[in-house]
């Protein structure tokens, strides 16, 4: 079975509000550095070399997300990404969030699509991406 790539992200200051606990739109960041991360560490397709060397842009097409308990400063939260689907332009990715004590804190469902950066319109998804991936692909339930 394909293992999820999997990551720590540590709570810092700035990351949450008056209330002590990380404010959503943080949540998005973290979950933007992690995606990134996969390609860089996961899949060894560096994200710079993609958009400034090959003109290839991945950006999000859909996102849903459900927050099923807070996160705290100083906490260190695992992360995990699997691959749900990969589709001939786009790809679907669960990603999750959980405390140090494995409590969920967040489970995103993210659409990301391939684009041309000199048009921004779908392309069809390059080889060596549709490969790499296919290694956190999560079998079909
Ligand atoms: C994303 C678009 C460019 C798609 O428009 P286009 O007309 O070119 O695409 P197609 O209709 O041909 O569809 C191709 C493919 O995508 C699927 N799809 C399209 N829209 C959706 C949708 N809303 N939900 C789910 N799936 C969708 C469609 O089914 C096709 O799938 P196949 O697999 O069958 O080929 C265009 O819609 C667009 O430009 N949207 C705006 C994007 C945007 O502005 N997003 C927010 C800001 S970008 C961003 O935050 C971001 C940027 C990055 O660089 C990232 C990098 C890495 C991770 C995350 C990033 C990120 O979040």
């Amino acid at each position: 079975m394909a293992a999820p790539f999997t990551s720590q992200v540590e709570v810092r200051f700035r990351h949450c509000d008056p209330a002590g606990i990380v404010f959503y739109p943080r949540y998005f960041e973290m979950i933007n550095d992690f995606v990134e991360e996969w390609f860089d560490k996961g899949m060894g397709l560096p994200f710079h070399a993609l958009h400034v060397d090959r003109h290839i842009g991945t950006p999000m097409a859909s996102v849903t997300c459900d927050f099923s308990a807070p996160s705290r400063w100083h906490e260190r939260l695992r992360q995990t990404l699997s691959v749900q689907r990969i589709g001939g332009a786009s790809f679907k990715a669960l990603v999750r969030f959980e405390g140090p004590d494995g409590q969920l804190r967040l489970s995103a469902t993210l659409t990301i699509v391939t684009v041309d950066l000199r048009t921004m319109k779908s392309m069809p998804m390059p080889a060596d991406l549709r490969e790499r991936m296919q290694d956190y692909l999560a079998p079909a339930a």
